[in-house]
């Protein structure tokens, strides 16, 4: 379909100092209910990515960020029925703080091994995949204790 509305969300992939990754359970009422996904939402007329982010993180989870901790990580480009999701996910892994589900939505830490436990949305699926060999590959490396 080339006539969809192109939407953009920005999200992030909040990561602890042992390695879990913050999912959010998408709330009853909600498109996708019950789907765990990267914290975020739709970018506003007028705002970059990176503020929404930062606006987005603040509403959801009560946390405060800063722009310059967040390090471009992948993105999901995906269709769906009624629109397109353009949505790019930042990595960040310092913050001001403890999340918390300000909306009523669970929250989530989990190894990169249990991420197959949580459904996600659709266009999830290969950010998922893409943060297990992330995870793999710094466990691999020789920096291994350094970085988590
Ligand atoms: N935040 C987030 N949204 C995702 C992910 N995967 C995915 O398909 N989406 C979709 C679901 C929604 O259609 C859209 C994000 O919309 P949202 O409802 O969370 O937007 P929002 O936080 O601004 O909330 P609202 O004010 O519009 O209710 O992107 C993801 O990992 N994180
Ligand atoms: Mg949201």
């Amino acid at each position: 379909m080339e006539d969809l509305k192109l939407v953009l969300v920005s999200a992030v992939a909040l990561v602890r100092e042992d390695g879990c990754l913050l999912l959010a359970q998408r709330p009853e009422g909600k498109s996708l209910a019950g789907l765990w996904e990267f914290p975020g939402g739709k970018v506003e007329e007028g705002e970059s990515p990176e503020f929404a982010l930062v606006r987005e993180l603040k509403e959801e989870l009560g946390i405060d960020v800063d722009t310059q901790d967040f390090v471009p990580f992948s993105f999901a480009s995906h269709t769906y029925e009624t629109f397109h999701l353009l949505m790019p996910v930042f990595l960040c892994r310092k913050w001001q703080g403890e999340p918390k589900g300000c909306e009523g939505q669970s929250l989530a830490w989990v190894t990169a091994n249990d991420l197959v436990k949580y459904p996600t949305p659709p266009a999830d699926v290969g950010l998922m995949d893409e943060f297990r060999r992330w995870t793999g590959d710094k466990i691999c490396g020789e920096q291994k204790l350094d970085t988590f």
